[in-house]
């Protein structure tokens, strides 16, 4: 009996403590605790570090509300989301989702430090991206020349590795829903963070907040979810796609007016691609840096992205090993590029109640026929009218 207790006892050693190891345990719990406590900050501490909010740091406003630069009592550089108030979540879930959101850590993703809840409003705190966001450097003449090859090669490969992280490796599955260059953030080191991740997550069926992103963000959007609302990481991979093609060729999609015989950026780089003339998507500026073997291998992987099938469309993770390749020696060819809701505007035509685009909400019917234009049909999604910016619904 004794030999059998102490045999017990040396079993069960290695995970007793003796008073001060417990000590040292409790010591670490608290300070896990205080960690995940951090995550939650309180008002008073982003109105202290964002000078109540001071116009002067406001960094801009996009679809989810406005965001202001701010810096913390320990000196860290923060950026703060004041969300608007359309999300349909309760205070239980946002903390919770945040929570989770928090954990997402990455290089080539945007850090979300915390979370807030005041009364109504909610508030994200980010880690500040000292760099431009990609759109202000790519399609700016003047900042243009910033980005040689390399630092679009490096976007580029850290964009990949950003989203196939949060598709495959965070702590929870995340869709992103929303990559656009305006949401590729530069550090000081021109190093790529995705920011604006999870917020599929924190709006998860907030139709009016989708519709009203689905049109203010034009030109990135995969056709079956600008046209049938599929979500899946397969719209992700289109957005990139859209992104790597105009990396390349300097041009905003849904802006895009260089070919009048093309109705898109894909599209234009997709006829030159079939004629073996890809190559000339190139934006001017970066003759000087080219790599012309890994351009065309880019331009590749970007049109089988943007492939209006999301079947046919490369996951991320084989987007990843394509890249690391030397030369264009894919086996996959691309077929025609869906189209992303640059050019064509649906008729539009008042609702008789609309409370998911509100009173100023268009119902338009649409579909993707063989060859990915726009047709109107009977099946029904909802279209706000856009304001100049394209981001929110036009009052009439
Ligand atoms: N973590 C951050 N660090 C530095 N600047 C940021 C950060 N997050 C957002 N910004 C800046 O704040 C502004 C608003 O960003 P936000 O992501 O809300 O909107 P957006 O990308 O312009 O539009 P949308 O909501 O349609 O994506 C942008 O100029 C963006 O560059």
């Amino acid at each position: 009996m004794t030999k059998h207790r102490s045999f017990l006892q040396n079993l069960i050693k290695p995970f007793t403590f003796n008073s001060s190891k417990d000590r040292n345990e409790v010591d670490l719990e608290k300070i896990a605790a205080q960690a995940q406590g951090q995550r939650e900050f309180s008002f008073d501490t982003l109105v202290a570090a964002t000078k109540n909010f001071h116009h002067t740091l406001k960094l801009g406003e996009g679809g989810f509300g406005p965001v202001y630069k701010g810096k913390l009592d320990d000196g860290r550089e923060i950026a703060v989301k004041k969300l608007s108030q359309g999300s349909a979540q309760g205070t239980k879930e946002f903390q919770s989702e945040s929570k989770l959101l928090a954990r997402v850590q990455h290089r080539n993703v945007v850090k979300l430090l915390g979370y807030c809840v005041h009364g109504a409003e909610k508030l994200l705190v980010y880690q500040y991206v000292a760099n431009e966001s990609l759109d202000k450097l790519l399609f700016k003449s003047d900042k243009r020349e910033f980005l040689d090859w390399k630092r679009r090669y490096d976007v580029i490969t850290g964009m990949a590795k950003g989203l196939l992280y949060l598709h495959e490796e965070a702590p929870c599955r995340i869709i992103h829903r929303d990559i656009k260059a305006s949401n590729i953030l530069l550090d000081e080191k021109w190093v790529p963070k995705i920011s604006d991740f999870g917020m599929a997550r924190l709006y998860p069926e907030d139709e009016t907040h989708v519709n009203t992103r689905v049109a203010g963000t034009n030109g990135y959007m995969a056709p079956e979810y600008l046209i049938h609302g599929h979500l899946s990481e397969k719209a992700d991979v289109f957005s990139f796609g859209v992104v790597v093609l105009e990396l390349i060729s300097g041009q905003k999609n849904s802006k895009f007016n260089r070919d009048p015989d093309s109705q898109s950026l894909p599209e234009w780089a997709y006829k030159l691609y079939k004629k073996h003339r890809s190559l000339e998507i190139m934006d001017p500026t970066l003759e000087s840096s080219a790599d012309a073997d890994q351009i065309a291998l880019c331009i590749h992987i970007g049109l089988l992205c943007v492939q209006s099938d999301p079947k046919s469309r490369p996951d991320m993770d084989r987007v990843v090993v394509m890249l690391s390749k030397k030369h264009s020696n894919i086996v996959e060819e691309p077929t025609r590029p869906g189209y992303s809701g640059s050019r064509y505007r649906m008729p539009r035509r008042p609702t008789a109640s609309s409370s998911a685009s509100g009173p100023s909400g268009v119902s338009s019917s649409q579909s993707l026929d063989s060859s990915s234009t726009l047709t109107a049909t009977t099946s029904s999604v909802r279209i706000p009218r856009l304001d100049p910016h394209g981001k929110r619904p036009v009052k009439d």
